[in-house]
């Protein structure tokens, strides 16, 4: 494999791009392939920004064969055609498959198309099939170009206007089979779908003892099986890149029969559509059936869950995922030149990077060739860290025995505790299962704290069984309890439970006050020698304010119960006409949840305590709304963070618009509260927190190792031994972005974090999401500078490790 090979375009991060900085260029946007959740917002933000530019953007109807077809296939795009469609599934241009484009004759046709409108700038949002299609084409251009001079279909002139096209893909797929990108839109839409599925069928398979054979899509990718899997504790999966050895019937039978003996009143078996056996022969979800029905004598059911997985409202991250490519792909098209190569627009981390299109298509392939090779680790390797981490973890948590040469304990028995601190958020439970399993597996004896530090301190201990967090990861909120106290004053009576239960680790799970109370234990080390044990922090909350992550656990899990509030919201102001609507969200003084949703929603603007602002950019947004109005659009949406502004509260702004829209417009509030915490945590919550929590888990012993002496003598007193536990962009602050830039899960010392951190407002110093704010404001069209987000890359094995 190619080893990792960034290459930064000089200046492009942070660069400004200025409005009609390329007015008068054509360019057009269209969806092909099976469609996915999240194309629409893609299409939204290529035609808002292509306008932004002053470019003349055209849709392109029904794929390929729209291209080929012409005429009231290719229409010109306004402002309002994008109107209200972020938070739609599908694709509302359409999306086909074209068996004429794969012919020379009908890119011909295409070509002639495009030329006749001046258009030499293409969006592709589709799979590796039509992004392949689209690279042919730009191969073949000049020559499709000089063929209809011969033939007189254009002028020599028009051949001169439109010597080369240019093409930027997005990859829009549920499969996320796509190298190159650490996600593509569509999958955690899917993910979503899936996992509501599942959860559906857990409860009426709990009622009648039943085992469940579910059916997931994904192709020849394994990825969606192998997520759900891990996010619904199934207890077994199949997927094409690591299929199960020759004599799966009896290990699957050995499984099942286990977690019944465990107390579990329900089996799931998660097999992936393109599921094969290592011999390469195809494992039906009938076959997995028979076999458990046959064997086991388990009253058994398939469920296929089909094109359900492909449909409905967007998730968050997809609508995110899409404003963010969408817009990059637009500028990455207007600063390509004729030798540049086409690219695709990806998301390594949290950064939006381009990446040469035929390296990822050609590496895509290669992970198909693996597996036609029945090259099973390279096949998973080839899918990326993220791929492998997950599958990892998923089969440790459902190994059966612990074998004595994986034991990280190494023969000593730690007690380790966890605890939850802060408000609820989702993915605290997954945690705290996957701590206790993983800790069990390496013959710790794990505690749970009952009640955060009032419950530490009355010594509220529970030591945990296997069977005892089952079913845990899809619930969301807190089954140990959490508070926000500080251990300030119970530091004393904590020291002392530690010290009887003679805890040699200790994971706290929560928000900014498990950071910061974690912070005061190591501080204390040197009166209490009970604290000088290693620690770690997870981050949970929903506010996403604690430093050393990008996104804590929970917060995913809340921006999307946001949106769907929101959209209802939206519904109705977009019914009752000449409304205006100001959304209060929760957060604290972090502007995370507003600003991350208001992109998500299609909202006009978030204010956020970040971004200082005053009543003229209030009253400014009146005369946005005015003008709005009179164009068509008959709603406003504001999102306001609830620590936004303490003078300038949600009542002011209403009623300063109440009056300054007299007339014109009507205004409401919703203060959304405390929906906003609850709700069955994501996908990506579920998983977060089910690896975090392993990570931490292994961690912890290796230092206790360290630290904690057979004598009962605790000494982790540095640093190094008080760490918060989380996913981080890691860049390199000289110069910009660095070999080791893109997502890395890392431990970070708290003592550091405590340099990066406002107590005050409890937020980090610098916050990755503020890049966002201007994307937001050119989608509502502000007048603003945007600012480029992607970088340039190769395609090394740059995807995420988490
Ligand atoms: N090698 C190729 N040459 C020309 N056109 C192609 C080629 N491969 C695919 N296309 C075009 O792209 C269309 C979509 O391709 P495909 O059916 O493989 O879906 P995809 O883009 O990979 O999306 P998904 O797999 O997510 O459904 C094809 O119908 C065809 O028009
Ligand atoms: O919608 P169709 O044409 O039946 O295709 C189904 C296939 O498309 C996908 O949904 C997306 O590629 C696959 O997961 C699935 O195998
Ligand atoms: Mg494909």
């Amino acid at each position: 494999m190619r080893t990792l090979s960034i290459v930064p375009t000089a200046g492009r991060e942070g660069a400004d791009i200025q409005r009609l900085l390329y007015k008068g260029r054509a360019m057009a946007v269209f969806t092909s392939g099976g469609d996915s959740s999240g194309m629409n917002s893609a299409v939204r933000s290529v035609v808002r920004m292509g306008l932004y530019l002053g470019c003349k953007v055209y849709f392109i109807y029904e794929g390929y064969q729209g291209m080929i077809d012409g005429n009231e296939y290719i229409k010109e795009a306004d402002w309002n055609a994008v109107s209200d469609i972020i938070q739609r599934g599908g694709t509302i241009i359409g999306s086909a498959r074209c068996k004429d484009f794969t012919d020379r004759s009908g890119r011909l046709k295409a070509c002639k198309n495009l030329v006749d409108r001046d258009i030499t700038n293409l969006v592709c949002i589709g799979g590796d099939g039509s992004l392949t299609g689209a690279n042919l084409f730009r191969q073949e251009w000049p020559e499709l170009i000089q063929e209809l001079v011969n033939q007189g279909k254009i002028t020599p002139e028009k051949a001169n206007k439109c010597p080369n096209i240019q093409i930027a893909g997005l990859v829009g797929s549920i499969d996320n089979d796509f190298c190159g990108t650490d996600m593509t839109i569509g999958t955690d839409t899917a993910l979503q779908r899936i996992m509501e599925a599942v959860d559906a069928v857990v409860s009426t398979a709990q009622s009648h003892q039943r085992a469940f054979v579910i059916e997931v899509m994904g192709r020849h990718c394994g990825y969606l099986a192998l997520v759900a899997a891990l996010a619904s504790e199934a207890d077994f999966c199949f997927i094409p890149e690591w299929p199960p050895p020759t004599n799966w019937r009896e290990i699957l039978c050995e499984k099942l029969a286990h977690s019944r003996s465990m107390g579990q009143r329900l089996n799931i078996v998660i097999v992936a559509e393109g599921a094969i056996d290592r011999e390469g022969h195809k494992i039906s979800s009938d076959m997995v059936r028979d076999v458990v029905a046959n064997n086991l004598g388990y009253d058994t059911r398939t469920t296929v869950l089909g094109h359900v997985q492909r449909g409905g409202n967007p998730s968050a991250f997809d609508r995110l995922l899409g404003c963010r490519m969408g817009a990059e792909a637009t500028i990455a098209l207007m600063e390509m030149t004729p030798e540049s190569e086409p690219c695709v627009i990806s998301i390594d981390g949290n950064q939006i990077v381009r990446v040469p299109l035929m390296e990822c298509v050609f590496r895509t392939k290669a992970v198909q060739k693996a597996m036609d090779e029945l090259d099973w680790e390279l096949a998973v390797k080839l899918r990326g860290r993220s791929f492998q981490r997950n599958l990892d973890t998923y089969r440790l948590l459902t190994k059966l025995h612990t074998r004595e040469k994986d034991n990280l304990s190494e023969g000593r028995v730690f007690n380790i505790a966890v605890m939850n601190v802060g408000a609820p958020a989702g993915g605290m439970n997954a945690a705290v299962r996957s701590f206790v399993r993983m800790g069990i597996y390496h013959r710790c004896n794990v505690y749970a704290i009952q009640n955060s530090f009032e419950g530490l301190a009355k010594g509220e201990l529970k030591q945990m069984n296997w069977s005892d967090v089952t079913n845990w990861v899809m619930v969301g909120g807190s089954y140990l309890g959490t508070q926000k106290q500080l251990p300030t004053k119970l530091m004393a009576k904590v020291a002392d439970t530690l010290e009887r239960f003679q805890i040699h680790a200790l994971l706290l799970v929560g928000g900014f006050e498990a950071f910061h109370s974690s912070l005061l234990l190591s501080r204390a080390r040197d009166q209490y020698p009970a604290l000088r044990i290693p620690m770690t922090v997870i981050p949970c909350t929903i506010s996403n304010n604690v430093p050393g992550t990008s996104c804590s656990l929970g917060s995913d899990t809340a921006v999307n119960e946001i949106c769907t509030m929101i959209d209802k919201i939206k519904q109705s102001a977009t019914g009752s006409k000449r409304r205006v609507f100001v959304i209060e969200t929760m957060g604290g003084y972090c502007g995370y949840l507003a600003t991350v949703a208001a992109i998500a929603t299609g909202a006009d603007n978030a204010y956020i305590f970040e971004e200082k602002f005053t009543v003229n950019d209030i009253k400014e947004d009146v005369n946005i709304i005015a003008s709005k109005m009179q164009k068509g659009v008959q709603r406003y949406l504001i999102v306001r963070n609830e620590c936004a502004n303490a003078n300038y509260t949600t009542t002011f702004i209403q009623q300063l618009f109440s009056e300054e829209g007299k007339g014109q417009f009507s205004t409401r509030i919703n203060v959304l509260g405390h929906a906003q915490q609850g709700g069955n945590p994501t996908p990506f919550d579920r998983n977060m927190g089910t690896k975090l929590a392993a990570r931490a888990l292994e961690h912890l012993i290796v230092q206790a190792k360290e630290y904690c002496l057979p004598t009962g003598e605790n000494q982790a007193m540095g640093p190094d031994s008080a760490t918060l536990l989380a996913l981080r962009v890691c860049r390199n602050r000289n110069f910009g972005i660095s070999e080791d830039y893109g997502r890395r899960v890392v431990f970070t010392p708290l003592e550091e974090l405590a340099l990066e951190t406002d107590f005050e407002h409890r937020l980090p110093i610098d916050q990755w999401w503020m890049k966002l704010r201007p994307l937001l404001r050119i989608l509502a069209k502000h007048n603003t500078t945007y600012y480029t987000e992607a970088v340039q890359m190769g395609t090394g094995d740059y995807s995420g490790d988490s």
